[in-house]
């Protein structure tokens, strides 16, 4: 049935206009005043005082994703609920390789552990576990049967995860060649782990040490590598997960350069700081992320940098262990913390009461962060990331009023803890439209599992959008 929002204020990346938007079979038809003219039998939505933004869409997420040695706490179906109770409508996956296997199986698998239990809509990066001869050969089919046009490839996690330059190199020039984007996780992995043997041979084994291993200048000068051999291949670039000035300032020159470069940020990182790892009783453990949280001052380099278009985006880097029997898996020994949280609920709310509502970001500004950005980078854009005539009724109805504490006691993501816990909000979702279906009504899930898309996204730069991604 057509439904019709009314007296809602819409925000999009470019623009604040006080109009009704007309939802025609999950599509958004009509933009404008007095709609029930074309569609008399519309359903009526009030949506008196309330922001209506874009479905937030979150572009780092890890769901059933073995990791450490245990397997994350939130599958596709307690992480997608959470999502949607947070006001984000899509989100792209990290279909997490396994060594010596074909690319293909899986995709397969990351198929499987999705289709039966996503609620809302989804796609999938490859994060390449190990990067081959083969693997390189693989990625044009990826790229064009499947829809996958971005592929995370590590410079950390030695003897795990981690490429060397030249595999960067080669991944960065077929990446160019096949219209795809490299997402990097930019640490410097070789002294890392010199590092992390050194204090565990001083028999340093507490939580503080996994940040104290990973200090900030690593994240930059990988960063500034990447930079550079991303020009090298005239490639394109997506650096994750970035946390510290030194890794924006590559960002920022090579951008300024002209440089195909773009920057993500998370909720963690602009709100949290290392002296959460020195908790007692070992709860610095909930706070262990790569790269690790660092200095106060660094949080303001962060948001000045999204403020001045230097990062682009925040991704929460779902990422969910619980602290009891995960997180424990560390006691002893912090190399073996199970790395990441559970943000995925939180993400929207958190930028929009740490960013507009503290005046750090002006509400367009905050679109483009929270959804629009993703959107154009990750090919989905105008289906995914606004709210136009054509595109995709994904609609977060927001009271920026009403506000919350945010608590595991509440929260929707299947962990034992949150760590933003007590940390109060101002404004909330107070209803989820996914493809002009409400997912959550007057602050209740009302979606079904299994009812979210798989997104096949758009080679990079074959939108007119992702094209003239500049800014
Ligand atoms: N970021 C983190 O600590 N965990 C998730 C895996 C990754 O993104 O590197
Ligand atoms: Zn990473
Ligand atoms: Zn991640």
């Amino acid at each position: 049935m057509a439904k019709i929002i009314q007296n809602g204020t819409i925000v999009t990346a470019a623009d604040v206009s006080r109009a009704d938007l007309l939802i025609e079979n999950g599509i958004v038809t009509a933009i404008g005043s007095d709609l029930l003219r074309l569609a008399p039998q519309a359903e009526v939505i009030d949506a008196a005082g309330c922001y209506l933004f874009p479905g937030g869409v979150d572009p780092h997420t890890h769901l059933d994703m073995p990791f450490g040695g245990t397997i994350t706490a939130d599958d596709f179906e307690t992480g997608t609920i959470a999502a949607a109770y947070g006001g984000t409508t899509t989100i792209i996956d990290f279909c997490l390789t396994v060594k010596g296997k074909p690319l293909s199986s899986a995709i397969r698998t990351w198929h499987e552990k999705a289709r039966a239990k996503a609620v809302i809509d989804y796609g999938f990066h490859l994060m390449i576990s190990e990067i081959t001869d083969e693997v390189l050969e693989e990625l044009p089919a990826i790229i064009n049967d499947e829809g996958i046009t971005s592929f995370k490839v590590f410079m950390a996690y030695k003897n795990v995860l981690q490429a060397d330059d030249g595999i960067l190199y080669r991944t960065l020039l077929s990446a160019k060649e096949h219209g795809a984007l490299v997402m990097v996780h930019a640490e410097n992995g070789d002294v890392i782990d010199y590092l992390i043997r050194q204090a565990l041979a001083a028999g340093h084994t507490e939580p503080i040490y996994h940040a104290l291993t990973r200090p900030s200048v690593l994240e930059g000068e990988a960063t500034g590598r990447a930079v550079r051999l991303t020009g090298l291949a005239d490639s394109q670039l997506y650096v994750v997960h970035v946390t510290c000035e030194e890794a924006v300032r590559q960002i920022a020159d090579g951008r300024l350069e002209g440089l195909r470069v773009w920057g993500e940020t998370c909720p963690q990182y602009l709100l949290l700081d290392i002296s959460y790892l020195e908790k007692p009783d070992f709860e610095g453990a909930k706070y262990v992320w790569s790269p690790p949280l660092r200095a106060k001052e660094h949080q303001e380099a962060l948001w000045n940098a999204l403020k001045n278009g230097q990062l682009q985006t925040v991704g929460s880097d779902q990422c969910s262990f619980n602290f009891s029997g995960q997180k424990e898996l560390g006691l002893g020994d912090f190399s073996k913390i199970p790395n990441g949280g559970p943000i995925i609920e939180d993400r929207f709310s958190l930028l929009y009461s740490e960013g507009v509502e503290k005046g750090r970001l002006g509400l367009s500004q905050f679109v483009d962060i929270i959804a629009t950005r993703a959107a154009k980078l990750f090919g989905i854009f105008p289906q995914k990331g606004t709210i136009a005539v054509g595109s995709d009724a994904d609609i977060v109805i927001f009271d920026p009023t009403v506000k919350r504490v945010i608590s595991s006691e509440t929260h929707h993501m299947n962990v034992d803890y949150n760590p933003f816990e007590g940390i109060a909000v101002t404004g909330v979702p107070v209803s989820v439209l996914s493809r002009g279906e409400f997912i959550i009504r007057d602050q209740q899930f009302v979606g079904t599992p299994g009812r979210g898309n798989y997104l096949r996204r758009n080679k990079f730069g074959n939108t007119s959008d992702s094209l003239s991604e500049k800014g």
